[in-house]
């Protein structure tokens, strides 16, 4: 096969091995080299800028009733081909005697003369122009770059001096936004104190900056420094933990409010604990700690498991606060689809009817082609990898896990004798990994037992307070306080952020039946050991029954936390609903158990792939972005 047809059956989504993913995901996954005959990177830059020329080079093809005349190119193929004729620099990368190379070139008067015309069309004089109003608008709407300036190097006097020298400071991110994608201007943000809003341009320029390579500056998305302030954690309170910190953008930047506030770096008053399930995130972890400048006082648990620690060991006796910041859809995460829309000719299109792009946009079907590329929805996990879930079964199944295993994370959370605090985090835009965990977490045995509530909006840290956008009240169940305690992010509302969730859980401690009970809410065998299930999950001395198990029947992932239901019988959903399927939505084996991967986690039946997928990466290789 040419590299043509390769690269065709490629963006048609022909093959099932390479459906569904991002373009580069599909193009250098592991069998790569075992799909294509041509060299990978050579199909990613066919693929990559046919596409992006495509909504021109359509109307080019049309206009010149290429595929009328030759029928043995398909559309897909003709795109390919007619953008390497006119744009590439060697033109098709065929001998000059082959039968598409000729079907091509049979019309190259007619091609270049209709291209010019879409160019003109534009009004663009050069196809240089053309090709950087391309550029402009495949980039979509304008997302700031957020600077974190870090508390425990540097100030944000000491940037504005330096890094930031000689920029426009103005009023509002929506300036900034609008002032272009290159130009020197700066916002400082009115919600996170210590964070600068720049064109997204200037990226190269801020990580090729000193203040960046020395760890001064970290680049984070607004939304997602909500959590660290949020938790709003002072050195006189006592120790923290941060959950689950790789690559550590949350970790660092809980150590620069505390040393903002007063924390000494010498002889640290207090610890941060952070831990990271994944061993090789955790190296990038250790990277981005030491780089802020806060390896004094964080204590990283590599390769450790939040769920499998002690809550009432003696290391962790003076801990008062906790980051929750779990593994989730990711489906708020901003720009990291690399792969244009194919706009493919109509072979049957009249050259009359066609006058621009614009005007063929009202179409009522999508062609086949571009329906087969519409998914129903993206989850993108913690190695940024994307997996496209081709129903809203599938999609539920996901969520309905994640949330199950992020309930069990906030519920562990409570479970640490001197916490006072706890903040939950996703950047999902789904209610059912955010406002739905929340109201389980709160009604759950243990906040009961130990006195959890919602931060209150009106008790939340200036700017979280002042934030506007709270969580939705329906998936609230018209609790007005809960979804007002709920901050929510949603990308390209003008407000320059990613799509995340957060809200905090707080006690007095006054209902704290622990403080008695030294050993805490768990049965412990004769050497003091947690008693676990098969799945690691406590028991509540309390019941005598699993620390979750209720709340897990309500999410229908009980198979994963409780008991095997019996089979064939029928069990209660929510307050009305059967569900037909008693053994859940995980595979198991001839003796019911689940089937794990090697990391424990369960496998779908829906999918055959296991639920709670790695970590995202940083652009950077050491976490400086985002998450
Ligand atoms: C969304 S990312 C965290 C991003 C991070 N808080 C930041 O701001 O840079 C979730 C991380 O939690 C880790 N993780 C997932 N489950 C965990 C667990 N049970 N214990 C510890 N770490 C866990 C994942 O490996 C992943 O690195």
């Amino acid at each position: 096969m040419s590299l043509y047809h390769e690269t065709a059956s490629l963006l048609l989504n022909e093959s099932s091995v390479t459906h569904g993913g991002s373009l580069k995901s599909r193009v250098f996954g592991t069998d790569s080299k075992k799909l294509f005959k041509s060299p990978p990177a050579q199909v990613y830059a066919l693929a990559l800028e046919s596409s992006k020329w495509s909504s021109i080079l359509k109307e080019v093809i049309e206009n010149s009733e290429l595929l009328k005349n030759e029928r043995k190119v398909t559309p897909a193929l003709a795109v390919l081909l007619v953008h390497d004729h006119l744009l590439a620099k060697g033109g098709i990368a065929l001998p000059t005697s082959h039968g598409l190379r000729a079907a091509i070139e049979r019309h190259k008067a007619r091609l270049a003369s209709e291209f010019t015309k879409a160019r003109l069309r534009r009004k663009c004089p050069t196809v240089e122009a053309l090709r950087e109003e391309i550029v402009e608008k495949l980039a979509g709407p304008v997302h700031p770059r957020w600077v974190r300036v870090n508390s425990v190097k540097s100030t944000l006097d000491k940037q504005l001096e330096t890094t930031f020298k000689g920029f426009q400071v103005v009023s509002s991110v929506g300036e900034v936004m609008s002032a272009g994608r290159n130009k020197r201007v700066i916002c400082l943000d009115g919600h996170v104190p210590n964070l600068i809003a720049c064109p997204p341009g200037l990226t190269e320029y801020l990580t090729k900056s000193d203040a960046y390579k020395k760890g001064e500056i970290i680049l984070q998305d607004k939304a997602s420094c909500f959590p660290a302030y949020l938790l709003d954690a002072r050195p006189e309170d006592g120790d923290i933990i941060d959950a689950c910190s790789a690559p550590g953008n949350k970790t660092t930047h809980l150590a620069g409010i505390l040393a903002e506030r007063g924390l000494s770096k010498k002889s640290p008053q207090v610890k941060i604990h952070a831990f990271e399930k994944d061993k090789n995130r955790a190296k990038t972890l250790e990277k981005m700690v030491s780089r802020a400048g806060s390896d004094t006082f964080t204590t990283i648990h590599p390769g450790e498991d939040f769920l499998r620690s002690d809550p009432h060991s003696p290391e962790f006796a003076k801990v008062t606060a906790l980051l929750l910041d779990p593994s989730c859809s990711g489906s708020g995460i901003v720009g990291r689809d690399d792969t244009p829309e194919l706009h493919l000719p109509d072979p049957s299109a009249k050259p009359s009817a066609i006058s621009s792009n614009t005007s063929r946009r009202k179409r009522k079907r999508p062609e086949k082609e571009e329906a087969v590329k519409e998914p129903a929805a993206t989850f993108i996990d913690d190695d940024d990898n994307e997996t496209v879930l081709s129903s809203q079964k599938d999609l539920q199944t996901r969520i309905e896990a994640l949330a199950a295993f992020q309930l069990l994370i906030i519920l562990h959370a409570f479970a640490f004798p001197a916490a006072k605090r706890v903040t939950y985090s996703t950047c999902s835009i789904y209610a059912g990994e955010n406002e739905h965990v929340v109201l389980k977490a709160l009604s759950s045995p243990i906040a009961k037992q130990r006195g959890w509530r919602i931060l209150r909006r009106e008790e939340q840290v200036r700017g979280m307070h002042e934030w506007e956008v709270r969580g939705d009240k329906d998936a609230c169940e018209l609790n007005q306080e809960v979804a007002d305690g709920c901050i929510r992010a949603f990308r390209d509302d003008g407000r320059g952020v990613m799509g995340f969730f957060v809200a905090a859980f707080v006690r007095d401690g006054s209902l704290d039946g622990e403080a008695v009970d030294e050993d805490g809410p768990y049965r412990r065998d004769d050497e003091g050991r947690i008693v676990r299930d098969d799945d690691g999950i406590p028991t509540l001395k309390s019941t005598g029954r699993k620390a979750v198990e209720g709340e897990m029947e309500e999410v229908e992932v009980d198979v994963r936390y409780g008991k095997k239901a019996k089979k064939g019988k029928k069990k209660k959903k929510g307050k009305n609903e059967e569900v037909e399927d008693d053994e859940g939505p995980f595979l198991r084996d001839e003796q019911g158990r689940i089937v794990r991967d090697g990391n424990g986690m369960p496998t779908l039946k829906s999918t055959g792939e296991t639920v709670v997928i790695e970590e995202s990466g940083s652009e950077d290789g050491w976490g400086g972005f985002d998450d």
